[in-house]
């Protein structure tokens, strides 16, 4: 986006850029009522992201549902105060068998995912651990794992190898520095993925992994 905009002009201009039912829109303004109201006394997100919420967070992450239209289950790593997968998860609402896993080590946030998720009725459901520890349960049993902002390619992709070598898609939401991570990633990695262009930042891309193995000594 260029210049920023703030407050009603804000929510119009993310709501342009998704295509929501009445009822989904209700539901995410609930969602950010209730980031803003945890905010004054929780520190979830960088103060300075609150004005443009609705760009810089709700329509950032819902542009990863149209990559993978057809995923019922999505765990995402790392979710912080609930991006991408909350938001995810509240779009996925009304979509039968739609669950989201959210992984998240802050109890802090994972009380404010659980709250939001029941205001909400989301078929998210909130793991307070470190995603080292629960990777194994997840091998085999989602179409796509998600994380924004979480680590540097080559550790988001050591961390998720044993998902996206099975199957799962990977969407990876990254910044302008995405080439210099791919160019480091892929000294460790084989990768067959997509960068697709982010409809919410102009240096942005998401990346999509679809396949992925461990490049091997003589490689
Ligand atoms: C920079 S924040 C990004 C949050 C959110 N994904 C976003 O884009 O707004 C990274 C989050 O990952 C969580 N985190 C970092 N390492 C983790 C780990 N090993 N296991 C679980 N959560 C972790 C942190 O607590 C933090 O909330």
């Amino acid at each position: 986006m260029g210049r920023p905009i703030a407050g009603a002009d804000d929510r119009a201009a993310a709501l342009a850029l998704m295509s929501v039912s009445r009822e989904t829109e209700e539901r995410l303004a609930r969602f950010v009522d209730e980031l803003r109201r945890w905010q004054a006394v929780k520190n979830l997100v960088g103060p300075a992201t609150l004005d443009r919420v609705w760009t810089r967070h709700i329509a950032d992450s819902a542009q990863l549902v149209a990559l993978a239209p057809q995923a019922r289950r999505w765990l995402d790593l790392g979710s912080g105060a609930g991006f991408p997968g909350l938001v995810v998860a509240i779009l996925l609402a009304d979509t039968p068998g739609a669950q989201v896993d959210l992984v998240e080590s802050n109890g802090r946030k994972c009380a404010f995912l659980r709250a939001v998720s029941r205001a909400t009725g989301a078929p998210a459901r909130v793991h307070n651990v470190r995603i080292e520890d629960v990777i194994p349960e997840f091998v085999g049993k989602v179409d796509v794992v998600s994380a924004r902002a979480l680590a540097p390619l080559t550790v988001l992709l050591g961390m998720t190898k044993d998902l996206l070598r099975t199957g799962t898609l990977g969407l990876f939401p990254k910044g302008q520095d995405l080439e210099v991570e791919l160019t480091e990633a892929s000294k460790s990695w084989r990768i067959q993925a997509d960068a697709v262009a982010s409809k919410t930042d102009p240096q942005a891309r998401i990346l999509v992994v679809r396949e992925l193995s461990e490049r091997q000594a003589h490689d």
